[in-house]
Protein backbone atom coordinates (compact mmCIF):
# COMPACT_ATOMS: atom_id res chain seq x y z
CA UNK A 1 0.00 0.00 0.00
CA UNK A 2 1.28 3.49 -0.96
CA UNK A 3 2.20 5.64 2.14
CA UNK A 4 -0.22 8.63 2.13
CA UNK A 5 1.42 11.39 2.10
CA UNK A 6 2.26 14.19 5.12
CA UNK A 7 0.32 17.06 3.56
CA UNK A 8 -2.37 16.74 0.53
CA UNK A 9 -3.89 19.82 -0.17
CA UNK A 10 -6.78 20.52 -3.22
CA UNK A 11 -8.21 23.71 -3.53
CA UNK A 12 -7.75 25.13 -0.38
CA UNK A 13 -8.84 29.03 0.14
CA UNK A 14 -8.86 31.67 3.14
CA UNK A 15 -9.78 35.10 3.03
CA UNK A 16 -9.41 37.47 5.83
CA UNK A 17 -11.99 39.85 5.31
CA UNK A 18 -11.35 41.43 1.35
CA UNK A 19 -7.76 39.88 1.47
CA UNK A 20 -7.26 36.31 -0.40
CA UNK A 21 -4.27 35.24 1.90
CA UNK A 22 -4.64 31.52 -0.11
CA UNK A 23 -6.39 31.34 -3.65
CA UNK A 24 -6.82 27.22 -4.55
CA UNK A 25 -3.71 25.62 -3.07
CA UNK A 26 -3.06 22.14 -4.50
CA UNK A 27 0.15 20.70 -2.74
CA UNK A 28 1.71 17.08 -1.89
CA UNK A 29 4.02 16.51 0.20
CA UNK A 30 5.73 13.43 0.93
CA UNK A 31 6.61 11.85 4.23
CA UNK A 32 10.54 11.74 5.30
CA UNK A 33 11.23 14.83 3.03
CA UNK A 34 12.45 18.38 4.46
CA UNK A 35 9.90 20.62 2.17
CA UNK A 36 10.90 24.50 2.21
CA UNK A 37 7.82 27.19 1.65
CA UNK A 38 9.23 29.92 -0.18
CA UNK A 39 7.62 33.41 -1.26
CA UNK A 40 7.34 37.21 -1.13
CA UNK A 41 6.20 38.79 1.96
CA UNK A 42 2.31 38.72 2.78
CA UNK A 43 2.23 35.76 0.06
CA UNK A 44 0.64 33.23 2.26
CA UNK A 45 3.14 31.27 3.82
CA UNK A 46 2.17 31.56 7.21
CA UNK A 47 -1.46 31.12 7.17
CA UNK A 48 -0.39 28.18 4.81
CA UNK A 49 1.26 26.72 7.58
CA UNK A 50 -1.02 27.80 10.08
CA UNK A 51 -3.91 25.46 8.62
CA UNK A 52 -1.51 22.31 8.75
CA UNK A 53 -1.05 22.87 12.71
CA UNK A 54 -4.69 23.78 13.11
CA UNK A 55 -4.48 26.94 14.02
CA UNK A 56 -6.76 28.48 11.19
CA UNK A 57 -9.19 26.89 9.29
CA UNK A 58 -9.76 26.81 5.84
CA UNK A 59 -12.56 28.22 4.19
CA UNK A 60 -12.65 26.06 1.01
CA UNK A 61 -10.65 22.68 -0.19
CA UNK A 62 -9.71 19.45 1.62
CA UNK A 63 -6.77 18.85 3.83
CA UNK A 64 -5.66 15.78 4.73
CA UNK A 65 -2.35 15.51 7.47
CA UNK A 66 -0.64 12.51 7.39
CA UNK A 67 -3.37 10.51 5.54
CA UNK A 68 -5.96 12.10 8.08
CA UNK A 69 -8.83 14.24 6.64
CA UNK A 70 -8.43 17.86 8.45
CA UNK A 71 -11.65 19.06 10.15
CA UNK A 72 -13.92 22.44 10.26
CA UNK A 73 -12.80 22.63 13.73
CA UNK A 74 -9.66 24.25 15.32
CA UNK A 75 -7.13 21.32 16.58
CA UNK A 76 -3.73 20.23 15.72
CA UNK A 77 -4.15 17.12 13.85
CA UNK A 78 -2.48 14.27 15.73
CA UNK A 79 1.07 13.60 15.37
CA UNK A 80 2.09 17.12 14.25
CA UNK A 81 4.09 20.27 16.03
CA UNK A 82 5.72 23.10 15.70
CA UNK A 83 5.14 27.17 15.22
CA UNK A 84 4.30 30.50 13.30
CA UNK A 85 4.42 33.29 14.59
CA UNK A 86 7.36 32.80 16.73
CA UNK A 87 6.87 29.65 19.68
CA UNK A 88 5.03 30.52 22.49
CA UNK A 89 6.52 30.24 25.54
CA UNK A 90 7.14 31.71 29.23
CA UNK A 91 9.47 34.28 30.05
CA UNK A 92 9.37 34.16 33.63
CA UNK A 93 10.22 30.04 33.48
CA UNK A 94 13.67 28.95 32.65
CA UNK A 95 14.72 27.40 29.60
CA UNK A 96 14.07 23.74 31.08
CA UNK A 97 11.00 24.64 33.05
CA UNK A 98 9.48 26.04 29.66
CA UNK A 99 9.81 22.55 28.34
CA UNK A 100 8.55 20.71 31.49
CA UNK A 101 5.42 22.89 31.54
CA UNK A 102 4.74 22.54 27.72
CA UNK A 103 4.85 19.07 28.18
CA UNK A 104 2.32 18.76 31.31
CA UNK A 105 0.17 20.94 29.47
CA UNK A 106 -0.03 18.29 26.87
CA UNK A 107 -0.71 15.53 29.42
CA UNK A 108 2.17 13.65 28.36
CA UNK A 109 5.02 11.75 30.52
CA UNK A 110 8.07 13.38 30.26
CA UNK A 111 11.23 12.56 31.60
CA UNK A 112 14.11 14.42 32.52
CA UNK A 113 16.66 12.95 30.30
CA UNK A 114 13.90 14.05 27.58
CA UNK A 115 14.18 17.63 28.17
CA UNK A 116 18.46 17.35 28.38
CA UNK A 117 18.27 15.31 25.57
CA UNK A 118 15.76 17.84 23.47
CA UNK A 119 17.99 21.02 24.97
CA UNK A 120 21.18 18.99 24.06
CA UNK A 121 19.72 18.69 20.18
CA UNK A 122 19.22 22.38 20.30
CA UNK A 123 22.36 23.77 21.67
CA UNK A 124 21.36 25.20 24.81
CA UNK A 125 22.17 22.88 27.75
CA UNK A 126 24.31 25.75 28.81
CA UNK A 127 21.18 28.17 29.42
CA UNK A 128 19.07 25.36 30.20
CA UNK A 129 18.74 27.18 33.78
CA UNK A 130 18.30 30.75 32.86
CA UNK A 131 15.01 32.34 32.63
CA UNK A 132 13.62 32.79 28.49
CA UNK A 133 12.58 36.77 29.19
CA UNK A 134 16.54 37.20 28.66
CA UNK A 135 16.65 34.87 25.94
CA UNK A 136 17.58 36.57 22.36
CA UNK A 137 15.39 35.50 18.86
CA UNK A 138 17.66 32.54 18.47
CA UNK A 139 17.46 30.86 21.35
CA UNK A 140 13.79 31.31 21.51
CA UNK A 141 13.16 29.52 18.10
CA UNK A 142 15.60 27.02 19.29
CA UNK A 143 13.90 26.43 22.53
CA UNK A 144 10.86 26.22 20.19
CA UNK A 145 12.06 23.69 18.33
CA UNK A 146 13.38 21.58 21.61
CA UNK A 147 9.55 21.87 22.71
CA UNK A 148 8.31 20.50 19.15
CA UNK A 149 10.71 17.49 19.27
CA UNK A 150 9.35 16.63 22.51
CA UNK A 151 6.25 15.48 21.04
CA UNK A 152 8.21 13.40 18.84
CA UNK A 153 6.22 14.78 15.74
CA UNK A 154 5.53 12.79 12.78
CA UNK A 155 5.35 16.00 11.10
CA UNK A 156 7.32 19.29 12.06
CA UNK A 157 5.49 22.71 10.76
CA UNK A 158 8.21 25.93 11.07
CA UNK A 159 7.31 29.19 10.26
CA UNK A 160 10.99 30.69 9.56
CA UNK A 161 12.91 29.06 11.86
CA UNK A 162 16.07 30.21 10.41
CA UNK A 163 14.85 33.94 12.25
CA UNK A 164 17.91 35.31 14.75
CA UNK A 165 19.83 32.25 14.24
CA UNK A 166 23.58 32.87 14.51
CA UNK A 167 26.09 30.23 12.65
CA UNK A 168 26.14 27.71 15.89
CA UNK A 169 22.26 27.83 15.79
CA UNK A 170 21.97 27.57 12.66
CA UNK A 171 24.10 23.95 12.48
CA UNK A 172 22.05 22.61 15.46
CA UNK A 173 18.84 23.76 14.04
CA UNK A 174 19.55 22.04 10.48
CA UNK A 175 21.57 19.30 12.39
CA UNK A 176 17.96 18.06 14.37
CA UNK A 177 15.49 18.59 11.03
CA UNK A 178 17.94 16.56 9.02
CA UNK A 179 18.07 13.61 11.31
CA UNK A 180 14.48 13.98 11.74
CA UNK A 181 13.68 13.62 8.11
CA UNK A 182 16.48 10.63 8.51
CA UNK A 183 14.45 9.02 10.45
CA UNK A 184 11.16 9.46 8.30
CA UNK A 185 9.45 12.70 10.13
CA UNK A 186 7.82 14.99 7.66
CA UNK A 187 9.73 18.67 7.77
CA UNK A 188 7.40 21.73 6.52
CA UNK A 189 9.74 24.83 6.57
CA UNK A 190 9.08 28.39 5.65
CA UNK A 191 11.82 30.55 4.75
CA UNK A 192 13.24 33.76 3.13
CA UNK A 193 16.84 32.67 3.26
CA UNK A 194 17.48 30.76 -0.07
CA UNK A 195 20.40 29.49 0.79
CA UNK A 196 18.82 27.77 3.76
CA UNK A 197 16.10 26.50 1.54
CA UNK A 198 18.98 25.39 -0.71
CA UNK A 199 20.94 23.32 1.85
CA UNK A 200 17.96 21.62 3.47
CA UNK A 201 15.03 21.16 1.56
CA UNK A 202 14.80 18.48 -1.28
CA UNK A 203 11.57 19.47 -2.24
CA UNK A 204 9.86 23.47 -2.47
CA UNK A 205 6.89 25.17 -2.94
CA UNK A 206 7.03 28.75 -4.22
CA UNK A 207 3.93 31.13 -3.49
CA UNK A 208 3.15 34.59 -4.78
CA UNK A 209 -0.59 36.06 -3.82
CA UNK A 210 -1.77 33.09 -2.07
CA UNK A 211 -1.30 30.50 -5.06
CA UNK A 212 1.39 28.09 -5.87
CA UNK A 213 3.99 29.36 -8.70
CA UNK A 214 5.88 26.25 -8.40
CA UNK A 215 6.29 22.94 -6.38
CA UNK A 216 8.68 20.44 -6.60
CA UNK A 217 12.61 19.33 -6.70
CA UNK A 218 14.86 21.63 -6.16
CA UNK A 219 16.42 20.67 -9.41
CA UNK A 220 13.73 20.66 -11.74
CA UNK A 221 13.20 24.24 -10.43
CA UNK A 222 16.97 24.89 -11.52
CA UNK A 223 16.48 23.29 -14.93
CA UNK A 224 13.08 24.90 -15.53
CA UNK A 225 14.27 28.32 -15.22
CA UNK A 226 17.24 29.19 -17.69
CA UNK A 227 19.27 31.66 -17.88
CA UNK A 228 21.83 32.24 -14.91
CA UNK A 229 24.69 34.97 -14.38
CA UNK A 230 27.77 32.89 -13.87
CA UNK A 231 31.19 34.63 -12.09
CA UNK A 232 34.20 33.23 -13.69
CA UNK A 233 37.31 33.92 -12.72
CA UNK A 234 40.38 32.80 -15.09
CA UNK A 235 43.85 33.07 -15.14
CA UNK A 236 43.57 35.02 -18.13
CA UNK A 237 40.33 37.67 -18.38
CA UNK A 238 41.28 39.07 -21.64
CA UNK A 239 41.05 35.57 -23.43
CA UNK A 240 38.44 34.61 -21.47
CA UNK A 241 36.31 37.58 -22.59
CA UNK A 242 37.78 36.60 -26.41
CA UNK A 243 36.39 33.09 -26.20
CA UNK A 244 33.09 33.96 -24.31
CA UNK A 245 32.46 36.49 -27.09
CA UNK A 246 33.26 33.63 -29.35
CA UNK A 247 30.69 31.19 -27.80
CA UNK A 248 27.28 30.45 -28.96
CA UNK A 249 24.47 31.36 -26.42
CA UNK A 250 26.60 33.67 -23.86
CA UNK A 251 26.31 36.98 -23.20
CA UNK A 252 28.87 39.10 -21.04
CA UNK A 253 27.48 40.75 -18.30
CA UNK A 254 28.39 43.17 -15.74
CA UNK A 255 32.03 44.07 -16.77
CA UNK A 256 32.41 46.40 -13.28
CA UNK A 257 34.68 43.82 -12.05
CA UNK A 258 37.18 44.06 -14.88
CA UNK A 259 40.34 44.97 -13.09
CA UNK A 260 40.35 42.07 -10.47
CA UNK A 261 39.87 39.47 -13.27
CA UNK A 262 36.08 38.45 -13.06
CA UNK A 263 33.80 38.35 -15.97
CA UNK A 264 30.41 37.74 -15.90
CA UNK A 265 28.59 35.56 -18.15
CA UNK A 266 24.85 35.11 -18.82
CA UNK A 267 24.09 31.61 -20.13
CA UNK A 268 22.48 28.23 -20.17
CA UNK A 269 24.13 25.25 -18.54
CA UNK A 270 25.00 23.84 -22.24
CA UNK A 271 26.41 26.72 -23.51
CA UNK A 272 28.77 27.14 -20.09
CA UNK A 273 29.96 24.15 -20.28
CA UNK A 274 30.95 24.57 -24.27
CA UNK A 275 32.77 27.60 -22.74
CA UNK A 276 34.74 25.23 -20.11
CA UNK A 277 35.77 22.87 -22.68
CA UNK A 278 37.09 25.90 -24.83
CA UNK A 279 39.14 27.46 -21.74
CA UNK A 280 40.77 24.40 -20.93
CA UNK A 281 41.50 23.94 -24.58
CA UNK A 282 43.35 27.32 -24.92
CA UNK A 283 45.56 26.98 -21.50
CA UNK A 284 42.62 29.64 -19.58
CA UNK A 285 42.70 28.55 -16.16
CA UNK A 286 39.49 28.44 -13.91
CA UNK A 287 39.96 29.78 -10.61
CA UNK A 288 36.21 30.04 -9.88
CA UNK A 289 33.05 29.46 -11.44
CA UNK A 290 29.70 29.91 -9.61
CA UNK A 291 25.96 31.43 -9.97
CA UNK A 292 25.79 35.04 -9.21
CA UNK A 293 22.81 34.37 -7.60
CA UNK A 294 21.34 30.75 -6.46
CA UNK A 295 19.27 28.75 -9.18
CA UNK A 296 16.52 28.68 -6.44
CA UNK A 297 16.71 32.66 -5.91
CA UNK A 298 17.15 33.17 -10.04
CA UNK A 299 13.96 30.84 -9.91
CA UNK A 300 12.05 32.50 -6.75
CA UNK A 301 12.72 36.14 -8.43
CA UNK A 302 11.90 35.30 -11.97
CA UNK A 303 8.07 33.26 -10.82
CA UNK A 304 7.56 36.19 -7.95
CA UNK A 305 8.10 39.25 -10.07
CA UNK A 306 5.69 38.28 -12.65
CA UNK A 307 3.49 37.01 -10.33
CA UNK A 308 3.54 39.55 -7.53
CA UNK A 309 1.66 42.91 -7.47
CA UNK A 310 3.72 45.59 -6.09
CA UNK A 311 1.99 46.74 -3.32
CA UNK A 312 0.93 43.57 -1.48
CA UNK A 313 1.63 40.21 -1.61
CA UNK A 314 -2.00 39.21 -0.85
CA UNK A 315 -4.98 40.04 -3.39
CA UNK A 316 -8.27 42.11 -2.62
CA UNK A 317 -10.97 40.37 -3.32
CA UNK A 318 -12.72 43.09 -5.89
CA UNK A 319 -9.58 42.61 -7.63
CA UNK A 320 -9.13 39.08 -8.01
CA UNK A 321 -12.99 37.53 -8.95
N1 LIG B 1 -5.22 37.31 10.99
C1 LIG B 1 -5.19 38.03 9.89
N2 LIG B 1 -6.05 39.04 9.71
C2 LIG B 1 -6.06 39.78 8.59
N3 LIG B 1 -5.20 39.57 7.54
C3 LIG B 1 -4.32 38.58 7.67
C4 LIG B 1 -4.26 37.76 8.85
N4 LIG B 1 -3.28 36.84 8.67
C5 LIG B 1 -2.75 37.10 7.46
N5 LIG B 1 -3.38 38.12 6.87
C6 LIG B 1 -3.09 38.66 5.52
O1 LIG B 1 -3.00 37.55 4.64
C7 LIG B 1 -1.92 37.73 3.71
C8 LIG B 1 -0.96 36.58 3.85
O2 LIG B 1 -0.28 36.70 5.09
P1 LIG B 1 0.80 35.67 5.61
O3 LIG B 1 1.20 36.12 6.97
O4 LIG B 1 0.27 34.30 5.47
O5 LIG B 1 1.98 35.89 4.55
P2 LIG B 1 3.50 35.41 4.64
O6 LIG B 1 3.83 34.85 3.31
O7 LIG B 1 3.71 34.55 5.81
O8 LIG B 1 4.25 36.80 4.83
P3 LIG B 1 5.66 37.16 5.54
O9 LIG B 1 6.75 36.61 4.66
O10 LIG B 1 5.66 38.65 5.53
O11 LIG B 1 5.65 36.58 6.91
C9 LIG B 1 -1.33 39.10 4.05
O12 LIG B 1 -1.89 40.06 3.20
C10 LIG B 1 -1.73 39.34 5.47
O13 LIG B 1 -1.83 40.71 5.73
Amino acid sequence: MDTPAAVRARGISKSFGEVIALDEIDLDIAQGQIHGVAGPNGAGKTTLLGLFLGLAVADEGRLEILGSPVGRTLDAPGGVAGFVDGPGLYPSLTARKNLAALAALRGGDTHTADLDDALAQVGLTDVADDRVRGFSLGMRQRLGLAAALLTKPRLLVLDEPANGLDPSGKKHVHGVLTRLAAEGATVVLSSHRMDDLEALCSEVTIIATGRVVFTGPLGKLSSEHQELDYRLVTSDREAARKLATETPGIRLGDESGKDSGVLVVRTLVPALDELVVRLVRDGVAIRELAPVVSPLEAAFLALTETEAEPESGARQQESAR
